[in-house]
């Protein structure tokens, strides 16, 4: 799908969010109702999708606001059940504009073998997270246990934020990767599938 070429950022947001779900679903990363996408708005409020629906098919009507403690602007509009993760994003990061999660079978299997981290290392891939200039390195991404609470789950992953390179993994569950814009959260959100892809393959191998 084109750009939409617009100077209403919240019709660039709604447009961003809608070719970002497609792009997700054409990788097989939001199956079923899996997966949410946000970008943040000029004036702080930050557009997401609903909760439910699926979101390689999402319209305009799927995307809706909320201001930056997750409160719908809308009275009714029921937005994703892991708003507080993406707000909590925002809020620590403040370069952050998008915000993508998505349910891989990569991100769930290999989460559900780690402890509390899976390191990633050699990988020339690496690159495509922020300030990483070699192939010769590892980085860590943290697995956070799955919790039904988000807030709670909100609590746990907060410590750890300010030491992300990559993002992070919910056990069982899938992966949060965030980026200044859209386009740099997608390249993160497919360099990182990548990187777990290719370590998928390698425990395949020795299995
Ligand atoms: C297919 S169930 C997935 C949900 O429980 C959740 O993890 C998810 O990613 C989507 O929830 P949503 O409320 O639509 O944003
Ligand atoms: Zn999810």
């Amino acid at each position: 799908m084109d750009k939409v070429i617009s100077s209403d950022p919240r019709a660039v947001a709604v447009d961003d969010i809608i070719a970002a779900g497609r792009r997700m679903d054409r990788f097989g990363w939001v199956p079923a109702t899996a997966g949410n996408i946000s970008c943040r708005l000029p004036d702080g409020l930050i557009a997401i999708t609903r909760s439910g629906g699926h979101k390689g098919m999402l319209t305009p009507h799927g995307v809706i606001e909320v201001t930056a403690d997750g409160t719908p602007v809308h009275a009714g509009d029921r937005p994703s059940a892991e708003t507080l993760l993406h707000c909590q994003i925002y809020a620590a990061f403040p370069r952050t504009g998008a915000v993508l999660h998505g349910h891989s079978v990569a991100s769930t299997v290999l989460s559900m073998l780690a402890d509390d981290a899976l390191v990633l290392s050699g990988y020339e891939v690496l690159k495509v997270f922020e300030g990483q200039k070699t192939h010769d390195v590892s980085l860590r991404l943290p697995v956070f246990d799955n919790d039904q609470d988000i807030a709670r789950l909100a609590q746990a992953v907060a410590p750890h934020l300010a030491e992300m390179h990559m993002g992070y993994v919910i056990r069982g569950h899938g992966v949060y990767v965030w980026g200044d814009d859209m386009d740099m959260a997608l390249a993160r959100l497919e360099g990182l599938e990548f990187l777990l892809a290719c370590e998928l393959e390698k425990r395949k191998i020795r299995a």
